[in-house]
């Protein structure tokens, strides 16, 4: 489970994170929703100690970020950007270098990267260098890293972003299955379509603050409105920065 409490954080003049508190719990599909500048990135770098807040509170599994990050990172899974991959390494190497960054002996490591490399179907590419991967491939080979520690939690920040259908598809799929295994899934998105497929809870967020929250259905209902889009539309009084 992911708590955010009264989080703050200015940065420059701006106030990217305004009294923010939500939680993400276990088993469902959170979506962090709002347009272009919400503070969403800012907020998913705070809850991996990638950022301290001028104040409120992170939490992972009820663990402060704060008071202890490695604690808490060993909880939570950071699906990072998957053009970051380290191209010299094959994924296997990749993998189990994060593996062991998390804490597992080399012996562990070795074992756990082969479980995600099974799990996520990746042994054609498992031996290969990352250079010169697809996009598929180099999504699959960020999300194995994310989840070989087996957190029980998992945040991504814009995980579809730049992917064909296929594989947002198949990113969906392995969210859902995540979910399936009790996983807290949290994930930040201004496509409406991927939230409103996947969430079961949204969060919509704009100018560093919640707006509202609750099912895709609920949000329809609190507006009177048919659609999540118009939904969004409504809370938010503008469509700038959002992506059908
Ligand atoms: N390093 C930085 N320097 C200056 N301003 C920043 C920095 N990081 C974030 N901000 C500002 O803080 C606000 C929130 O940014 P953030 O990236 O968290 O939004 P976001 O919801 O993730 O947006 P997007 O959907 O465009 O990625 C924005 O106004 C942004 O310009």
């Amino acid at each position: 489970m992911i708590t955010v409490a009264n989080l703050t954080k200015k940065i420059g003049d701006i106030q990217a994170l305004d009294d923010l508190s939500f939680s993400a719990e276990n088993g469902q599909i959170t979506g962090l929703l709002g347009p272009n500048g919400a503070g969403k990135t800012t907020c998913l770098r705070t809850l991996f100690g990638l950022l301290k807040p001028d104040s409120g509170t992170a939490t992972v599994n009820d663990i402060d970020v704060a008071d202890d990050p490695i604690g808490a990172k060993k909880q939570l899974g950071l699906f990072p950007d998957p053009f970051g991959l380290y191209e010299r390494l094959t994924p296997r190497e990749y993998i189990s270098f994060f593996a062991e960054l998390s804490g597992m002996s080399r012996k562990q490591a070795k074992q756990a990267t082969a479980n995600v490399i099974a799990q996520l179907k990746l042994e054609d590419i498992s031996d290969r260098r990352c250079k010169g991967f697809s996009q598929g491939q180099r999504m699959k080979t960020a999300l194995a890293q994310a989840i070989v520690h087996r957190p029980s939690n998992i945040i991504l920040d814009e995980p579809t972003r730049g992917l064909d259908v296929m594989n947002t598809r198949l990113l969906r799929d392995i969210l859902l299955q995540l979910k399936a295994e009790g996983h807290c899934v949290l994930f930040s998105s201004h496509v409406m379509q991927e939230v409103a497929a996947l969430c079961d809870r949204v969060i919509v967020m704009a100018n560093g603050k919640v707006i509202a929250m609750g099912s895709p259905d609920e949000l329809c209902q609190q507006t009177g409105k048919d659609s999540l889009e118009d939904a969004f539309i409504e809370l938010i009084g503008t469509d700038e920065g959002i992506a059908a």
